[in-house]
C-alpha cells in the first residue's frame, strides 16, 4: 500500500535520506480522494506509517506501529507536491518513538507522532503461515 511497485492503488512512495532523516516527495490523486479536492486523512496517514517504517529499515530495526497519532492542521490538496519528513525522536527498549511532518513549501499541514516496537522476524512469518492457514480454510 506505501511503497511496493505492484499495488495500482499505492503511492508507490521513494524515499531518501537526509542526514538522520528520511525524506520523501509525494503528490496525492483522485484515488486517494476524501472530501472532493481534497486526501483522504487515512491516506496521508498511510504515507506517514510507511515513512516510519522506511526510518527503522534504515536504522537496521524490525518495528511495527504500535499507535499512530495525526495532527491535521490543514487540508492535503490533490495535485499538490508535498515533502514528508520522518526522524527518530527517542529510542527506549523495544519502543521507538518517531515524528513526521508533511509540508507544502513552507506550510505544515499536517505532523505526526508514532511508537513503534521492535519485533523478530517470527512476528511476520507467523501472521504469513496464519493467514494462509485462514485462506486455505475458506
Ligand atoms: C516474510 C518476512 C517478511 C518481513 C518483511 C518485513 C517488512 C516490513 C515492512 C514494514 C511495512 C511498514 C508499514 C508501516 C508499518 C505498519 O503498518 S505495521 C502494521 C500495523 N501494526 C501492527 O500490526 C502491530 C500490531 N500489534 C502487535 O503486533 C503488538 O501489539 C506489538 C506491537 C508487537 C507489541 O506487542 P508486545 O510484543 O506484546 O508488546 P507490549 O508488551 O504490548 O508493548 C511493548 C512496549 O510498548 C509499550 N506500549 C504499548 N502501547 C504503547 C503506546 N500506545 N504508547 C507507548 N508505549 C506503548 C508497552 O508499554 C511496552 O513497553 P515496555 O514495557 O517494553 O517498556
Amino acid at each position: 500500500m506505501g511503497c511496493g511497485p505492484d499495488n495500482p492503488h499505492g503511492h508507490h512512495l521513494q524515499v531518501r535520506r537526509d542526514g538522520q532523516d528520511v525524506v520523501a516527495e509525494h503528490v496525492f490523486d483522485e484515488r486517494h480522494v476524501g472530501a472532493p479536492g481534497i486526501a483522504h486523512g487515512g491516506a496521508v496517514a498511510t504515507v506517514i506509517d510507511d515513512l516510519f517504517g522506511f526510518l527503522l529499515y534504515g536504522m537496521g530495526s524490525l518495528g511495527v506501529t504500535r499507535s499512530l497519532q495525526m495532527d491535521y492542521r490543514a487540508p492535503v490538496l490533490l495535485g499538490r507536491n508535498y515533502i514528508l519528513r520522518a526522524r527518530l525522536v527517542e529510542r527506549d527498549g523495544r519502543k521507538m518513538h518517531t515524528a513526521a511532518t508533511v509540508a507544502h513549501e513552507t506550510n505544515f499541514v499536517a505532523t505526526a507522532r508514532a511508537v513503534f516496537v521492535a519485533v523478530d522476524l517470527g512476528h511476520f512469518t507467523e501472521a504469513l503461515s496464519s493467514a494462509d492457514r485462514d485462506r486455505s480454510s475458506r
